[in-house]
């Protein structure tokens, strides 16, 4: 049976009707999937500004100018596997642990069959439990962390489970490959020079943000392709790894950022990776400005849904 796609924009004007990602089809609007966007609207693992909890909703408003061809990778992405948007993941907003292990179920439950699932956060606490769903299913992965933190840190007043501690929490539990994984994009103080040290322990390189003024996208791409090679990838996208901006609406901003342009150019340089899993986090609209954000988000999760499509291409 042939994908269901999008509602035409040509007969049902853009602006109108549900906000599905990308208006497409809801997941049970359709016999069954093979990718599914879901939300996972959760933000009690923020350090600073709040809000990414209405993240998933704004991303799909910033979704609906999205067209069926992508031509700078040449595929449809709709047309060759069948994409849904599965709704959002409850997560409870007073309890960590808890909305945690709610997207883990949420994730295991959508992906049990095979499917990928690409993740709308929510604050980047929930790469943590998304991590922990795709190892169930492929075992350790590479993780392909475009942001401009680490993310590795320990704890904030205590606590283990933050926006700023889910890979060392992922690297602590087993659930990365050994010295398979990359950050893109990292920039900006850190807590301490030993926070580079402690992160190269746990089996990633860095391609720091000045870096790609040299590297140059494509060498960018090449060195985290040399990096993963044909390992079982997760990618997890913080939007705070582009300048402020080009992404206003986060709770963490940090200058110097990566363009729109090179972080939607060093997605399409991955094609061909073995992506099993990918997120988007950090979109807090509330200090978003004419959308900007969303779109951005919007546009990276279409690039995400167009690299394995890549490999299906229609004859
Ligand atoms: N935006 C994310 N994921 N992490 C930022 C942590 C910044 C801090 O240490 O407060
Ligand atoms: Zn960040
Ligand atoms: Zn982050």
């Amino acid at each position: 049976m042939e994908p269901v796609g999008q509602v035409d924009a040509l007969e049902v004007p853009r602006f109108a009707g549900p906000s599905t990602f990308a208006r497409l089809p809801r997941r049970e609007d359709v016999p069954g999937f093979d990718v599914a966007v879901v939300g996972a609207p959760f933000d009690g693992g923020v350090s600073y500004r709040p809000g990414a909890r209405f993240g998933p909703a704004a991303v799909r408003q910033g979704s609906r100018l999205i067209k069926p061809y992508n031509p700078a990778l040449d595929v449809s992405p709709f047309a060759v596997r069948q994409v849904v948007d599965a709704g959002d993941i409850a997560c409870n907003p007073f309890d960590i642990g808890g909305a945690l292990a709610q997207v883990e179920a949420g994730l295991r439950e959508l992906t049990g069959d095979g499917a990928t699932a690409i993740t709308i956060g929510g604050d980047h606490s929930i790469a943590l439990p998304a991590l922990r769903a795709a190892h169930a299913l492929h075992g350790p992965v590479a993780l392909v962390h475009f942001d401009a933190h680490l993310d590795t840190w320990d704890t904030y007043f205590g606590e283990p489970y933050t926006h700023g501690t889910p890979f060392r929490r992922a690297a602590e539990e087993g659930l990365l490959m050994r010295d398979a994984s990359a950050h893109i994009g990292i920039r900006g103080p850190l807590y301490d020079p030993r926070d580079q040290v402690d992160d190269a322990r746990f089996g990633f390189t860095i391609v720091h943000c000045a870096e790609i003024d040299d590297l140059g996208v494509r060498g960018a791409a090449e060195r985290v392709r040399a990096r993963v090679q044909d390992a079982p990838v997760y990618l997890s996208v913080d939007i705070d790894v582009l300048d402020p901006a080009f992404a206003p609406g986060t709770g963490t901003p940090e200058s110097g950022g990566m363009t729109s342009r090179e972080l939607l150019g060093m997605l399409r340089g991955l094609a061909g990776l073995n992506i099993v899993g990918a997120d988007v986090v950090e979109v807090a609209p509330a200090y978003d400005h004419a959308e900007i954000t969303s779109i951005a988000a919007a546009a990276v999760v279409y690039e995400l849904l167009s690299l394995p499509a890549k490999d299906r291409r229609l004859p």
